[in-house]
């Protein structure tokens, strides 16, 4: 990717008050490249311009950055974005988070193949990428992310498994999703929201932290 990225990537990190190292904010740009150059040969994500997977990917993800600290206070723990696709919200956080480890999983081969080689060229010793079903997982997970993989519903049926005890749940959706959130289980609570301003976009970023309720 050209370096034309890093000026817009350091002035979204600055609004959205995060400071990154010099060698954070290359593996950013350097990751934004990899989707660039694998996506013209795989469909690994629909957003492919410079622009763009500036402001839809890393931006985007990056809104997570804060919330995620201030839950996870340095703790290192493990966490698994499941639907990961090209590695959003998964590769940014092994980036910016580099305490945490984090796994990648998606049904498609190539998607986590990806991940695999992001995490040898951008070295990521803390990120993998699997080749799964997330239904089929039995981690124990701490922490277990999505961005657009699902209904609230079905992204905590399909991961139940791979949570950890007292792990939690950590949805990136649009605006708040009332209808999904009344169709949540009673065995899951909903324990935070967050609504975030996305730098550079109109639109914005509600996070959900769910976790299993204490009926349960
Ligand atoms: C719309 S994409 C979102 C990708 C990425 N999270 C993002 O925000 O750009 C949803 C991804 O979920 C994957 N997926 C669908 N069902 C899955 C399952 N049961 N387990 C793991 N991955 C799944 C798909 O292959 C696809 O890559």
């Amino acid at each position: 990717m050209d370096a034309g990225l890093e000026p817009g990537l350091r002035d979204g990190l600055r609004q959205l008050g995060l400071a990154l190292s010099d060698a954070q904010v290359a593996q950013l740009v350097g990751y934004a490249g990899l989707i660039q150059k694998w996506s013209r040969v795989y469909n690994l994500t629909a957003v492919r311009e410079p622009g763009e997977i500036l402001s839809h990917h890393l931006l985007d993800c990056l809104t997570l950055i804060g919330p995620l600290r201030r839950h996870t206070a340095g703790r290192a723990l493990k966490l698994l974005d499941v639907g990961s696709g090209a590695g959003l919200p998964g590769v940014v956080i092994a980036i910016v988070c580099p305490e945490i480890e984090v796994d990648c999983v998606d049904t498609v081969a190539k998607k986590a193949a990806f991940i695999q080689q992001a995490a040898v060229a951008l070295k990521l010793a803390n990120l993998r990428g699997l080749h799964s079903r997330v239904e089929q997982l039995d981690g124990q997970y701490e922490l277990v992310t999505s961005r657009a993989f699902a209904s609230l519903a079905d992204f905590v049926a399909l991961s139940a498994a791979a949570l950890a005890e007292q792990g939690v749940w950590l949805a990136m959706k649009g605006k708040y999703p009332a209808e999904e959130v009344a169709a949540l289980p009673p065995k899951v609570e909903m324990f935070h929201v967050e609504q975030l301003e996305v730098p550079g976009l109109a639109a914005q970023r509600c996070l959900l932290w769910l976790r299993p309720s204490a009926l349960t």
